[in-house]
């Protein structure tokens, strides 16, 4: 069993180097931290160096990464995702400099995820100079596509250290790796795919504040301001360029009695059991599925 201990950064590809990181900055909000990489945006939420890269080329997700704890762990990462035939790749010095972390190693998952697995994640000691005052506060989930989410839920809890947290019929299955509710979701897909990045803000009112900035700035809301029953948080998710979905949320549920928790069965079919507010939806987070037929649009 792997040990994950966080979430580390998401590196998407953008045929618009320049048009992303004006999106990522000026609208959402985040650092763009200059590292005089050409071809390659580093983006700050929190106290990592960054936790989205965009690097110029074909638009779509490179890799999704988390951290382990130690050298040790990660040598120990690789010959358990071997030893379950996965094909695991080392990344080179110059790479590891790319992405501000001392090692890391490259796995696809079971449904064609490319996944890194990091140690030594660069922190930036000075304050985050948001782009934007959205009032972000953290990097707090990403969520992959898979088309069996009871088999991806099966290989995140049985290779590393996922629990459900809850689950959304046979269409989502949100896991946590600390107490945070969920760090990671997998969602019902044609394929792989990152289905969104999550960003944390301070208040309820920075929720109600972006969405009218977003408005105001002709951004695509795709479902929100609502509630979700699962972690409790209010959210708003909106779509960036390169096609990649942004969400802002607030007040996520911490599980502190890990013994104590029990995941729950919401269904997808039920109201209310994505947006317990029962807001219109433009785009159900990218699976139509999701969202109960009245509710669609
Ligand atoms: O559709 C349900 C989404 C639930 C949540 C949540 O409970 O916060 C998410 O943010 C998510 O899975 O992305
Ligand atoms: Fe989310």
């Amino acid at each position: 069993m792997i040990e994950l201990v966080d979430i580390a950064y998401v590196r998407s590809g953008a045929a618009d180097l320049a048009g992303a990181v004006r999106f990522a900055t000026d609208v959402v909000g985040l650092e763009h931290v200059d590292g005089g990489e050409p071809g390659v945006a580093h983006l700050r939420a929190d106290g990592r160096h960054h936790c989205l890269a965009f690097v110029e080329g074909a638009s779509g997700v490179i890799a999704s990464a988390f951290a382990v704890a130690d050298p040790g762990a990660l040598a120990l990462a690789e010959t358990e995702l071997e030893t379950r035939g996965f094909t695991v790749r080392r990344g080179s010095p110059e790479e590891a400099r790319s992405r501000r972390v001392g090692e890391f190693v490259g796995f696809d998952d079971p449904f064609g995820n490319h996944i890194e697995l990091v140690v030594g994640q660069q922190t930036l000691a000075r304050p985050v100079r948001h782009g934007r005052g959205a009032g972000i506060t953290e990097f707090g989930h990403l969520c992959l596509d898979a088309p069996d989410v009871a088999e991806a839920h099966r290989f995140w809890s049985t290779t590393f250290n996922a629990r459900a947290s809850d689950w959304i019929g046979d269409a989502a299955c949100l896991m946590r790796i600390d107490e945070v509710h969920h760090k990671l979701a997998v969602f019902r897909g044609d394929g792989p795919g990152l289905c969104h990045v999550n960003f944390q803000v301070a208040e309820l009112d920075d929720v109600f504040r972006n969405w009218h900035h977003l408005q105001d700035h002709d951004v695509v809301i795709e479902m929100g301001p609502g509630r979700h029953p699962q972690s409790g948080a209010v959210f708003l998710y909106f779509l960036g360029p390169e096609g990649l979905t942004y969400e802002y949320s607030y007040g996520v549920r911490r599980i502190t009695d890990e013994a104590a928790w029990r995941p729950r069965f919401f269904d997808p079919a039920e109201p209310g059991s994505i947006d317990m507010w029962l807001g219109p939806t433009q785009k159900p987070l990218t699976q139509p599925q999701l969202v109960p037929e009245g509710l669609r649009s």
